[in-house]
C-alpha cells in the first residue's frame, strides 16, 4: 500500500545531552536524521516524505536533504513545543495521502518490511503500530515504592512508525487539541476515539536514540550491519 511519511526531527535532543540536536549527530559519518529519512527514501511504497523541523534548524536540514539526495522529501514543516504538536504540524503541512507513517527521527533502524506491513494494516483497519513484547518486569510506582506489578504477558513497548488512514489520525489530533489531551505517541489520540490499533510485531534493533548509551547500541548495529554485506 502507498504511504507519505512524516519523519519528526524537531525536538531539542535534551536527554542525549549532546550540546545539539541528536537529529544531527553523525552515525559512521552520516547524520542520524539522514539515517531515517532514507529507511522511506529506499522504499518503494513511501511516496512523499514530510519532515518536521524547528526552525532555527531548517536551513541545515534543507542543506542536508540536498546533500543526501533525499528526493521524497515535498517539504519541511516547522514543528510545535510538544511532539504532538509537530505531528499536528506535519498532518497540516502535508498534501493528503490515503496512509500516512508517523516516524521518530530518533529511529534510524527500522526492519523494511515493518513499513509495508504497517502501511497494508492501517488500510485494512484504520491504525497499526510497530512494537515489541516487553522484556522487563514493570511496576507501577506510588511516588518512590511499587503499588502494583503489572501482568507482563499482554505488555507492549510502542515504537514508530505508527502508521494511520489519515482522515482518521486528523480527526484523532483535533479531537485531542480540543480535549486538552497531550499524548507520547499518535496511537493514543486515536484509542481516545474507541479505535482500535493494530500490533504489528517489530524488532529490539528499533531503537530511539534518546540517551547517550543509546549511541553505543546504533554502532554496534551499524557494524553488525557492515559485517553482513
Ligand atoms: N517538539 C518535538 C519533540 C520531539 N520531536 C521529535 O519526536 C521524536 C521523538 O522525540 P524524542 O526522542 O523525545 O526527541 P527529543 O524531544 O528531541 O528528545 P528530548 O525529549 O530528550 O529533548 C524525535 O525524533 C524528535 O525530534 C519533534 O519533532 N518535536
Ligand atoms: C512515539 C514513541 O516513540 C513511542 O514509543 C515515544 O512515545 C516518543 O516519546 P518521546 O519522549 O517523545 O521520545
Amino acid at each position: 500500500m502507498e504511504y507519505a511519511a512524516i519523519v519528526l526531527a524537531a525536538g531539542q535532543g535534551k536527554r542525549m545531552k549532546a550540546g545539539m540536536n541528536k537529529q544531527l549527530i553523525d552515525l559512521n559519518g552520516i547524520p542520524l536524521i539522514v539515517h531515517s529519512l532514507r529507511l522511506f527514501e529506499e522504499d518503494e511504497a513511501c511516496k512523499a516524505i514530510w519532515l518536521v523541523v524547528s526552525e532555527p534548524e531548517r536551513q541545515t536540514m534543507e542543506k542536508l536533504v540536498a546533500e543526501y539526495q533525499i528526493g521524497k522529501v515535498k517539504g519541511l514543516v516547522n514543528g510545535g513545543a510538544e511532539r504532538q504538536d509537530s505531528v499536528y504540524a506535519g498532518l497540516k503541512g502535508m498534501e493528503e495521502a490515503e496512509i500516512v507513517l508517523i516516524h521518530d527521527g530518533a529511529r534510524p533502524f527500522v526492519a523494511k518490511p515493518i513499513l509495508t506491513k504497517l502501511a497494508d494494516e492501517a488500510a485494512q483497519s484504520g491504525a497499526a503500530i510497530a512494537a515489541v513484547p516487553v522484556k522487563d518486569t514493570v511496576k507501577l510506582a506510588d511516588k518512590n515504592s511499587v503499588a502494583r506489578t503489572v501482568e507482563r504477558k499482554n505488555l507492549w513497548a510502542a515504537q514508530t512508525p505508527q502508521a494511520f488512514q489519515y482522515e482518521l489520525v486528523l480527526a484523532a489530533h483535533e479531537d485531542a487539541k480540543k480535549h486538552g489531551f497531550l499524548g507520547t505517541d499518535d496511537a493514543s489520540l486515536v484509542e481516545r476515539l474507541d479505535k482500535r490499533v493494530t500490533i504489528v510485531e517489530s524488532d529490539y534493533l528499533n531503537i530511539k536514540l534518546t540517551t547517550e548509551e543509546d549511541l553505543l547500541f546504533a554502532e554496534t548495529i551499524l557494524k553488525k550491519r557492515e559485517n553482513q554485506l
